[in-house]
């Protein structure tokens, strides 16, 4: 029965990741949308989610109250931003719910903020959530880890809404070619370039970000040694992937015990 299976709550259900979740949501046979969240004063609220993406009822009425909306939720599946990520991190620990974070620009203040709600709740959080960017991250690692002396650069592309630069993504990539050359991020990272530079500084990683039209996402890591270079890429043409990963993520999480895990946790890569 729809009323014995986890329920999850799609925080930010007007946004572009929150119509992709209610779709995806929808067809998914082990979870039932439980609720659908928006800000005060959001023209949605009161609506019927469905109807209010322009589709069949989905029976649940959008709300700008998250404890009423976790009444009876499971999970909460979040692709907002950093002030309402931060805020649902704590309702979300107090009720107990498989928080999923998607949401990007997160500060190190707002990671720690996300560590201690983590010590009472699931926590599953990731730049990406899709399959193929999580096996990138792995394949980022072992490249710069064996490309030894070779340049690493990043660049990544997206939609001209994105409000962060870099994307959560090209962070996760950095941060596996750091590690994987036993570096600090922090210590390594360069911005994008402008102006008299001076020659590239070696052992560095290099960011750079396009912002243009309906770009999904698109990511490319760039190793680069004398004579030759080797390109890892992914590019994104259907938001499904995220929301997929986020649903697989909201599942897993229902059988772990509190701590903050990623997606690589939940893919077992
Ligand atoms: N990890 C991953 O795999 C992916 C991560 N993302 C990330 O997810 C986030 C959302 O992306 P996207 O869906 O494109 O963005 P949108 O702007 O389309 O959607 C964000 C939603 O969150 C709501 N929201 C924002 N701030 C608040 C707040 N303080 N309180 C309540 N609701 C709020 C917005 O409402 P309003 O319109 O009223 O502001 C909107 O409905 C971004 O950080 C993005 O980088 C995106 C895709 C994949
Ligand atoms: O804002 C987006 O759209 C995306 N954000 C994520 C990021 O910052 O990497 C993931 C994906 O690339 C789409």
């Amino acid at each position: 029965m729809a009323g014995d299976l986890p329920g999850i709550v799609v925080a930010g259900a007007s946004g572009r990741m929150g119509r992709m979740l209610l779709q995806v949501l929808s067809e998914e046979p082990n979870l039932r949308i439980a609720g659908a969240l928006e800000r005060p004063g959001h023209d949605w609220i009161g609506s019927d989610a469905g109807e209010a993406m322009g589709g069949a009822p989905l029976g649940v009425t959008v709300t700008d109250d998250p404890l009423e909306a976790m009444a009876s939720a499971q999970g909460v599946i979040d692709f907002t931003a950093p002030a309402a990520t931060i805020e649902m991190a704590d309702l979300a620990a107090q009720a107990r719910a498989v928080h999923v974070i998607g949401t990007t620009g997160l500060s190190a203040e707002d990671i720690a903020r996300i560590d201690a709600a983590a010590r009472h709740a699931v926590i599953v959080r990731a730049g990406n959530m899709s399959l193929g960017v999580n096996l990138l991250v792995q394949l980022a690692k072992q490249a710069a880890a064996s490309l030894e002396g070779w340049d690493v650069e990043i660049v990544e592309a997206h939609h001209h809404h994105k409000v962060d630069a870099p994307s959560g993504t090209a962070l996760m990539l950095g941060e596996a070619a750091a590690e994987g050359r036993g570096q600090d991020l922090e210590k390594v990272y360069r911005a994008a370039r402008d102006g008299i530079t001076g020659p590239r500084e070696a052992g560095t990683i290099g960011f750079s970000a396009i912002r243009a039209g309906d770009i999904v996402g698109e990511h490319d890591v760039i190793l680069a040694g004398q004579g030759e270079r080797v390109v890892l890429r992914h590019v994104a043409t259907d938001r499904a992937i995220f929301a997929r990963g986020a649903v697989r993520a909201a599942l897993w999480g229902q059988s772990q015990g509190p701590g903050h895990y990623s997606m690589a946790d939940v893919l077992g890569l």
